[in-house]
């Protein structure tokens, strides 16, 4: 009604975890900032993702368990957008669903926590044989390549339930690996002991990591409009470049890619990735820096990447990883 046919209350659907109610909430907060009026309710869905919490992640396989349900909701109109961490989303949406103009990205980083009351404050600092918790193929495998005297193990369930599974003294863990944006907004930055970077002895992220990604129902002019407000150009480039590299990758979330991406000058954006066999004992790695300034050039420059991983064997490792996996269906 009035000045748009921006509907009211509007609807933001997200996971019903603590870490994707924040999220909902902060993007809820903006848009009131720049439209105090507007009414704005939450409505959190428990998705398959969050209700199997047993199953290791690369055994689950699906790509979408954390989006589709919400999707559906989108589609037949009973939210009117979704607030999701972009790396869980598919880079294939539904046709009936577009994503909007990314937010500013937060720290895309992992980052490192030791178990409360350890001494140690980096993975070089971390005795033979401790365990770290993860269960990020794209981190034990990058981890294994750098750090061969390091265990790992699979460390399920939402932030605090990790945290709390490491902090018990009687578990198997020392530490864990989890991104850094996801810690920060939770209020438990104080708790890193390492972000790992590839320049600080860490490791490549995830694509997406540390973004938000708005979905809407596709050609929702209004909704798509009301987003944009949000966006961020820069944010939104590299994270489409990093985007195109999965989707040509074909990898999704349980493939052991990583990758880098920053803004060296105004419009020169350095993209670095790499694909790791799950043993860490292969790896193929390349950069790309490059002038980008439309959304076709940041997908040129993911497609790029990707043909030069190829050339250079990625596809002999991330072969190897489907043939080898037990439950594909
Ligand atoms: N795979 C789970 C997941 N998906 C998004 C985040 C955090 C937010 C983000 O990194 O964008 C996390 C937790 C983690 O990986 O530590």
């Amino acid at each position: 009604m009035g000045e748009s046919s921006i509907p009211s209350p509007l609807r933001i659907g997200t996971r019903r975890s603590k870490l994707a109610i924040v999220q909902a909430e902060s993007i809820r907060d903006r848009l009131k900032r720049t439209n105090p009026s507007m009414s704005i309710e939450i409505e959190t869905l428990h998705t398959a993702g969050d209700r199997d919490k047993v199953t290791a992640l690369p055994e689950m396989n699906a790509k979408s368990l954390w989006t589709t349900e919400l999707e559906e909701k989108l589609t037949s109109g009973e939210l009117d957008v979704i607030v999701h961490c972009l790396k869980d989303m598919p880079t294939t949406i539904p046709e009936t669903c577009e994503i909007t103009a990314i937010p500013p990205r937060d720290d895309p980083r992992d980052a490192l926590i030791v178990q409360s009351g350890l001494p140690y404050q980096t993975l070089k600092d971390l005795p033979e044989g401790a365990v770290v918790g993860t269960s990020s193929v794209r981190r034990s495998a990058q981890l294994r390549r750098l750090y061969p005297h390091l265990r790992f193990a699979n460390l399920r369930g939402n932030v605090e339930t990790r945290l709390a599974k490491v902090d018990n003294p009687e578990s198997e863990y020392t530490c864990m690996i989890m991104s850094a944006a996801g810690l920060e907004r939770l209020g438990l930055s104080p708790r890193i002991n390492q972000y790992l970077g590839s320049k600080d002895g860490g490791i490549f992220h995830a694509v997406g990591q540390g973004a938000l990604g708005l979905e809407i129902r596709k050609g929702d002019v209004e909704m798509r409009k009301l987003l944009e407000q949000l966006g961020d150009r820069k944010s939104t480039l590299a994270c489409l470049a990093e985007r195109e590299l999965l989707r040509t990758l074909e990898g999704g979330c349980s493939v052991p890619i990583g990758v880098e991406t920053e803004w060296v000058q105004a419009d020169e954006l350095k993209m670095a990735a790499i694909v790791v066999s799950l043993d860490g004992s292969e790896s193929v790695e390349d950069k790309i820096v490059t002038r980008i300034v439309t959304v076709d050039e940041a997908v040129t420059l993911g497609k790029d990447m990707a043909a030069r991983l190829i050339s250079a064997g990625a596809e002999a490792i991330l072969k190897a990883i489907t043939t080898n996996r037990p439950s594909k269906e």
